[in-house]
């Protein structure tokens, strides 16, 4: 199966796809059909894969997971995010936390974790459920009347408002529909920009790049003004912005700047609300498919919550909940890929990675591997018991990714899929539209392209 060539240098260079264009390489089907061609090199050649993009160009798609381990963790230092992750994503998210680098990264992180730790986060649970509720009467109109509906819509819009008043105690919702649309234009031109094409100059002024720099321009208002507001304010809330406010680094005592704040604002916003919203919309339209998940997870709510609403204690009695999250991330990652660049030539598995290439890591496919996932396809939330997780090499799975950029809002998210998850099951039963299509849109995040249409009936009623 492996296709090893050895250089003029001897070095063992990792399979490649036969069927290459002889100009292009790769470059076409990666460009038109990402996720098909990799699942289906994956199943031809393993665990890591090499391409050619136009002549000269290579990167390795690394599946293995001791070598995602490799990557992230064990040799870390020689991997940096690089021009494909940075480029477009700091288009829109400046100097944050997800794009920076180094030492001023390293300051921030430090500033900014505390923040995330559990016990600062349980605060949040309470608005977290408040945010769900407020739902409810939308959606039991909708259930009263069989009215069908995209759930993917309305978690975009249920998580961007939690991460509106978490991050700055400011309703988005309110203005959920523009601040929102503006998110959405501003994210599709990152993940546009993500793919391998030659991107226009931002200062050209092509329709697409005048609608992302206006996009940009309304939320950079909207949150230099809540920054500004929050200077004069004498008794600020105890938000996660007044969190990054005060925060203060330990040697030079400095704070951010209204800059920085802005890019962190920016970055939590983007990194936080999609994501999260995208984990649900799976999850629920997972569970219009298993049938025997939902009883169970049912089962689960209503023993521990007896038609109450959740409070952040009882996120440790509702295990099933969670691990239906996690089995969701594992079938449908949010993060599906990871790229990073190789500073320095290294080696990997035994093959050859020259310095200054493209290592690309996918959870979509790791996620799936055949040699760690016992019938992958299958939905299975009790993998993730202590049990059966044991053994399981850790990169098996890393819908958050891992080593020192791990993702900082990973128990942000999973308390708040949690919660709204099990809320939403105790009240309804779900259904998806007959005939709706589900495919996946890679564009930047693993979102359903047509959404997900279904209806809700009201429980026990
Ligand atoms: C299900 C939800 C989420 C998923 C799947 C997810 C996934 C990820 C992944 C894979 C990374 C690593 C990126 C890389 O190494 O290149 C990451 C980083 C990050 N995430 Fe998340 N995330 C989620 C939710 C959140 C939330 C709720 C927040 C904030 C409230 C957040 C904030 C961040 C930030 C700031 C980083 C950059 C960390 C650093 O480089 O130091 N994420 N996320």
């Amino acid at each position: 199966m492996e296709a090893i060539m050895s250089t003029s240098t001897g070095k063992r260079l990792a399979p490649m796809p036969k069927d290459q264009h002889w100009l292009f390489g790769s470059f076409l089907p990666v460009r038109n059909d990402l996720l098909n061609f990799y699942t289906r090199v994956f199943r031809e050649l393993g665990d890591i894969i090499r391409f050619r993009g136009l002549p000269g160009l290579y990167w390795h798609l690394v599946l293995h997971p001791a070598y995602v381990e490799h990557v992230l963790v064990r040799n870390q230092h020689n991997y940096r995010k690089g021009k494909v992750f940075d480029g477009p994503i700091g288009l829109i998210t400046g100097n944050g936390l997800l794009t920076s680098d180094g030492d001023f990264w390293r300051r921030q992180r430090k500033l900014m974790q505390p923040s995330f730790h559990r016990q600062a986060l349980s605060r949040f649970a309470a608005t977290m459920v408040a945010e769900t509720e407020a739902y409810f009467e939308l959606w039991d109109n909708r259930a009263r009347q069989s009215e069908a509906f995209d759930v993917a819509q309305d978690m975009a819009l249920l998580t961007l408002n939690i991460a509106g008043l978490t991050l700055f105690s400011t309703p988005v919702g309110e203005k959920a529909d523009a601040f929102g649309q503006n998110l959405r234009v501003a994210f599709d031109f990152v993940g546009f920009r993500m793919r391998p094409t030659l991107p226009v100059p931002l200062w050209v002024p092509t329709p697409s790049n005048l609608r992302f720099k206006a996009a940009r321009r309304r939320l950079d208002a909207v949150v230099y003004q809540i920054i500004e507001r929050r200077r004069k304010t004498l008794n600020p809330a105890p938000d996660l912005l007044s969190m990054l406010m005060a925060a203060r680094d330990e040697e030079t005592g400095e704070a951010m700047s209204d800059t920085q704040l802005r890019d962190e604002v920016i970055t939590l916003l983007l990194a936080g609300h999609e994501t999260t919203a995208i984990t649900l919309t799976w999850a629920l339209y997972v569970l219009t498919r298993e049938p025997a998940v939902e009883a169970r997870l049912y089962e689960e709510v209503v023993s521990v919550l007896r038609g109450a609403s959740p409070t952040v204690e009882d996120l440790r009695r509702l295990p099933y909940t969670r691990m239906v999250i996690e089995e969701t991330m594992r079938l449908y990652p949010p993060a599906w890929g990871l790229p990073r660049e190789a500073i320095h030539e290294d080696e990997i598995g035994g093959y050859y990675i020259p310095g200054q290439s493209l290592v690309a890591l996918n959870q979509f496919l790791t996620h799936r591997h055949p040699d760690f996932w016992e019938d992958p396809e299958r939905f299975d939330p009790e993998r993730f018991t202590p049990e059966r997780s044991s053994g399981r090499p850790a990169f098996a799975y890393f819908p958050f990714g891992g080593g020192q950029r791990v993702c900082i809002g990973s128990q942000f998210a999973l308390m708040e899929a949690t919660l709204v998850l099990a809320m939403i099951v105790q009240r309804y039963r779900i259904r998806l539209v007959p005939g709706h299509p589900i495919e996946f849109d890679t564009m930047f995040t693993l979102r359903p392209k047509y959404g997900v249409r279904v209806t809700f009936e009201r429980r026990g009623k």
